[in-house]
């Protein structure tokens, strides 16, 4: 049984200067907020109802405040194993910048004001699923199962996943088959997507004590597994096109990039030593770039 890592506040440095808008910046993870709106945006345009402007961009902003929120939150939880890390240790909290109290109140402020606008102004479905990634991301990953389980990021992994939902139901009030294959991509993508990043980032993650895949089960294993979520993701790559919901330059797109992407995860789960870290690398960048090309071929193809 892999040991549960407990919370402690030791490490974090208490605050000199009061926190810039900088630092509120950085809590929302900006960089990784990008694909999530991308993603939203995606399911809202895909939907068979096209809302006015206002409403649209009002829908999305709510997405990328949630998400922004959500970041917040995490990093809020997480200032101790965040000091422990080279790519974190420069954040806000673990840096000193600012102090835990605002990290939670601005978290928790924004989080209540994106899903009451998205409640009042589109829909309540939208805002409930809204509220349901917040709570995923910050209970069910961060506090729940990040520290305890090397499974942490496959079920804590649908946060990232639900946008494409949430965009579709703010535009329709409902769920579909689409965004349904949509949440289901994002879902079975992201072990690769994060599992590449480990391998190489396993010295970081072992250093804060965090039960990633790479550092309990094993780089074999990892890679293997890596492998093993390709393949539901390919399926739910294809499958927009191969049930009549997509047209031909959809289908052949999704097919070519996704072979790019196989193919990537076939090499990573080959390789056996150091020199597998620039595979590891190639994998975790196309997977960022894979995304936003299979969606936004998605809205190409519809629109064509
Ligand atoms: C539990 C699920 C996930 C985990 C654990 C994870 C983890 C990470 C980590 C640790 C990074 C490294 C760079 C950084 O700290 O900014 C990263 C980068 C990134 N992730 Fe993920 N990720 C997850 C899901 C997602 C999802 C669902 C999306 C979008 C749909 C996403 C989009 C990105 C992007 C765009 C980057 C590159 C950011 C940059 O340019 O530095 N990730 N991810
Ligand atoms: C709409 C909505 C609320 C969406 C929110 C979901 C969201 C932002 C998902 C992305 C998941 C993510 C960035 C995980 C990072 O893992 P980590 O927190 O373990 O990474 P770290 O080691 O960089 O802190």
């Amino acid at each position: 049984m892999t040991p549960v890592l407990t919370k402690t506040a030791t490490t974090v440095k208490s605050p000199a200067l009061p926190a810039e808008w900088r630092d509120f910046l950085a809590l929302t993870k900006p960089r990784v907020m990008v694909l999530v709106v991308y993603t939203g945006i995606i399911g809202m345009l895909m939907a068979p109802v096209a809302l006015p402007l206002a409403l649209g961009f009002t829908a999305i902003l709510c997405i990328a405040l949630a998400a922004g929120a959500s970041g917040a939150l995490n990093q809020w939880y997480e200032a101790d194993i965040d000091a422990l890390m080279k790519r974190t240790m420069k954040r806000p909290l673990p840096d000193g910048r600012m102090d835990a109290q605002s990290a939670l109140h601005f978290g928790v402020g924004l989080s209540g004001f994106a899903v009451l606008t998205m409640g009042f102004a589109l829909n309540w479905l939208a805002a409930g699923i809204l509220l349901g990634s917040i709570l995923f991301y910050v209970v069910i990953y961060t506090v729940w199962l990040k520290r305890r389980t090397p499974q942490n990021i496959v079920i804590g992994g649908a946060a990232g996943a639900f946008p494409p939902l949430i965009g579709w139901a703010a535009a329709t009030g409902q769920v579909s088959a689409l965004p349904v294959l949509m949440f289901a991509l994002v879902f079975f993508w992201t072990p690769p997507h994060f599992w590449s990043l480990a391998l190489f980032m396993e010295a970081d993650y072992g250093a804060a004590g965090v039960p990633m895949m790479p550092n309990v089960a094993g780089e074999r294993s990892t890679r293997r597994q890596i492998l093993f979520y390709t393949l539901p993701m390919a399926v739910c790559a294809i499958a927009p096109w191969a049930l009549g919901m997509t047209g031909l330059v959809y289908g052949i797109a999704a097919i070519v990039l996704t072979a790019i992407f196989a193919a990537l995860a076939f090499r990573v789960s080959k390789r056996t030593s150091d020199a597998a870290m620039k595979a590891e690398r190639q994998l975790f960048k196309y997977s960022i770039l894979y995304l936003f090309a299979l969606f936004g071929v998605l809205l190409v193809d519809k629109f064509i």
